[in-house]
């Protein structure tokens, strides 16, 4: 059976090419297929190119989208369509493919760019890195996350995607971040935001719900915005004082079906994104996005050239909801395979329990064309039992596409000779500000004034990754010795408690800042000596790097992304060989063991001047900048566009 298709889209005048692809991957299946050349206006000169084809198998055919490569007969489209060559292994041309003009959509990158005749959507860029230049293919990118700082931010997920981007953008890419709108009684963040004018309708949840869009270009990058009444409320992005929403599977359902849009509808600057896009989903929040390309676009020819990322920032975290929740999310049912989540047995809540649920970041570790972690330790740890989250398995399937790329940090906010939160900047040059820093930061929280006291710092969520309960535990013992210290968090109940009624125990010695504040947690960074970070497990970790690029020491659990930055302190290694160390790694995760390390890197701020100074600045040296991060990123993205769309 021989088919011909084409798919309509909006603004678009139609021009249809056969174009014949024999397929021989699927043996003993007569394979015929057509590409529907669509050419036309959408803005400018702009064309896509779509290909299906059908399987005949004796029992009917079967859709199955195929690139048009292989051995295929193309026969030229006959005007205004830029083709590129498509050659096999031998170097032979045997295809052709469309370049179209939506990657030079944009006039802000327009100048810097030009077509490359080998690749959709492929800019290619003579990039200068010393005497050598090497070609760097550019892509329209498109984050999708439920939080990007500074608009909204409650952790590090917050940092990455309001840093990343900006990295990417400045190395040619054009990029857009898609997240939320939420309440911000501030009145500031959302300040320079524009409307759009521009509603998307989704059909979820057994209605329609109308999204808005605003948008801010800032610092080379598209910020898009959502904008639905479920965003307008107090609280974080995810709950309040009572706890998390119980409507946070629709309002990120939501974000991903409006991102989806996005690239289609949005003209920004003047210009779509299009189809060819990468998009980066970070976390379970964004984790339908893979399903909806998959199940939704490209069975009508739409995102076919598209490709995605998932971001595992948490596999903590995994939007698991119950199965029936499944016909709200606005995805065919066919698909509920690639959601299905069933609980162990001993994870049921009684006898009669099936255990039956979707798992978003499980549909999207299932259709992601690559998955990427927060560091190369926390990507294997994910592949075991003990750090998989149930997960392990089907990662350990997919470990081919898996990479682990440590996060950077963004060095112009996390600036100790810039900051404009601490009050005397300093650098690796003249450490004298950051001694001020300390003074100021004791007086701030009405500690005993001493420079020469040891000063312990902690920053993060309270809550069991953390290791919070390890460090209150400790706490009483470590305070037994000459030393004060400081912590700063706001999460689970308990933990504020202790942290409260440590403090009103010890006065002269703890501070507990019960509390979210972006600029305490700069000077907590600046004026510590120490930072603990007794974490379970941490993906990355960021505040390490904060603390270590301001000359604060950390000590931190043998794990996942601690494990990869921080390189523990040897006394006896040979001076400038590199192999000193930038702070200490303690295991096992017990009290005794954060104890002992503590004591040790207490020992030597107090009695080994030198090496502690040593162990500063070698912090300090460090590059963490996303610049390597997004070269690696980069490599991804190059490997996503090789295979063909691993799902839909
Ligand atoms: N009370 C408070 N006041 C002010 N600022 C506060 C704060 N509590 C936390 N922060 C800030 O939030 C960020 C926390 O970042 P982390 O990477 O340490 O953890 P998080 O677990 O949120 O991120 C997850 O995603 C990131 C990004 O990939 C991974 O590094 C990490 O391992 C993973 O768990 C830092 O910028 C920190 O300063």
């Amino acid at each position: 059976m021989e088919a011909l298709h084409f798919m309509p889209s909006k603004n678009l005048s139609l021009k249809l090419v056969e174009h014949r692809v024999f397929d021989s991957s699927f043996s003993g299946v007569r394979q015929v297929g057509f590409a529907s050349l669509l050419s036309g206006k959408r803005k400018e000169n702009s064309f896509c190119v779509r290909a299906r084809s059908y399987k005949e198998d004796g029992n009917g055919s079967e859709f199955v989208s195929r690139r048009s490569s292989g051995n295929s007969q193309n026969k030229e489209p006959e005007e205004g369509v830029l083709l590129g060559a498509e050659r096999d292994d031998t170097g032979s041309v045997v295809g052709f493919q469309l370049i179209p003009h939506s990657a030079i959509s944009d006039e802000r990158i327009l100048e810097t760019q030009e077509t490359e005749a080998n690749g959709f959507d492929k800019l290619s860029e003579e990039i200068e890195t010393g005497d050598t230049i090497s070609p760097r293919t550019t892509y329209n990118v498109v984050f999708v996350t439920s939080e990007a700082a500074p608009y909204s931010k409650t952790g590090g997920l917050g940092d990455v995607c309001g840093s990343l981007p900006v990295a990417l953008a400045a190395r040619g890419h054009r990029v857009m971040v898609v997240s939320p709108k939420y309440l911000d009684p501030s009145d500031k963040k959302f300040a320079n935001a524009v409307d759009i004018e521009r509603r998307a309708k989704v059909y979820c949840f057994g209605g329609v719900q109308e999204v808005g869009f605003f948008h801010e270009y800032r610092a080379g990058v598209d910020w898009v915005f959502v904008d639905h009444p479920s965003y307008q409320r107090p609280g974080t992005p995810y709950g309040d004082t009572y706890g998390a929403f119980g409507d946070n599977q629709f309002r990120f359902t939501l974000l991903c079906h409006a991102a989806c849009e996005a690239p289609l509808v949005l003209p920004l600057g003047g210009y779509t994104y299009g189809e060819k896009c990468l998009f980066i989903a970070n976390d379970w929040h964004a984790g339908l996005v893979p399903v909806l390309l998959a199940a939704k676009y490209r069975p009508h020819g739409v995102y076919k050239d598209a490709r995605s990322i998932i971001v595992i920032h948490n596999l903590a975290h995994q939007g698991v909801e119950p199965a029936i929740t499944y016909k709200n999310l606005g995805l065919p049912p066919g698909w509920y395979k690639a959601l299905e989540w069933v609980f162990p047995t001993w994870a049921r809540t009684h006898a009669l329990d099936p255990g039956e649920a979707v798992n978003v970041l499980k549909s999207a570790i299932v259709t992601a064309d690559r998955i990427v972690t927060v560091s190369q330790g926390y990507s294997w740890e994910i592949t075991t039992p003990e750090g998989g989250y149930g997960l392990h398995e089907l990662l350990t399937s997919r470990k081919s596409v898996l990479t682990g790329i440590t996060n950077g940090i963004d060095n112009n906010e996390w600036n100790p000779s810039t900051d404009e939160h601490i009050p005397s900047c300093y650098s690796v040059d003249d450490l004298s500000g950051k001694a001020e820093c300390k003074i100021a930061l004791q007086k701030e929280l009405g500690l005993p004034i001493r420079p020469d006291c040891p000063l312990i710092g902690f920053i993060g969520r309270l809550d069991y990754q953390k290791g919070v309960d390890i460090l209150l535990s400790a706490t009483p013992d470590l305070l037994q010795d000459d030393i004060q210290i400081v912590m700063l968090g706001s999460g689970e109940k308990q933990y504020e408690d202790w942290m409260r009624h440590l403090e009103s125990t010890c006065k002269d010695k703890y501070r507990g800042w019960v509390g979210f504040n972006v600029p305490i947690s700069h000077r907590i960074t600046a004026g510590c000596d120490i930072l603990a970070m007794p974490s379970r497990f941490e993906p990355c970790g960021l505040n390490q790097l904060y603390a270590m690029r301001y000359g604060t020491v950390p000590v931190v659990h043998h794990t996942g992304g601690l494990r990869d930055t921080v390189q523990t302190f040897d006394p006896y290694a040979k001076e400038g060989s590199g192999e000193e160390g930038t702070g200490w790694t303690f295991s096992p995760l017990t009290k005794e063991s954060l104890v002992s390390a503590l004591r040790v890197a207490v020992g030597t701020y107090s009695k080994h001047k030198p090496s502690w100074e040593g162990l500063m600045k070698r912090g300090m040296e460090k590059n963490t900048s996303w610049e390597n991060a997004a070269t690696q990123y980069e490599q991804v993205f190059d490997w996503a566009f090789i295979d063909p769309p691993y799902a839909g």
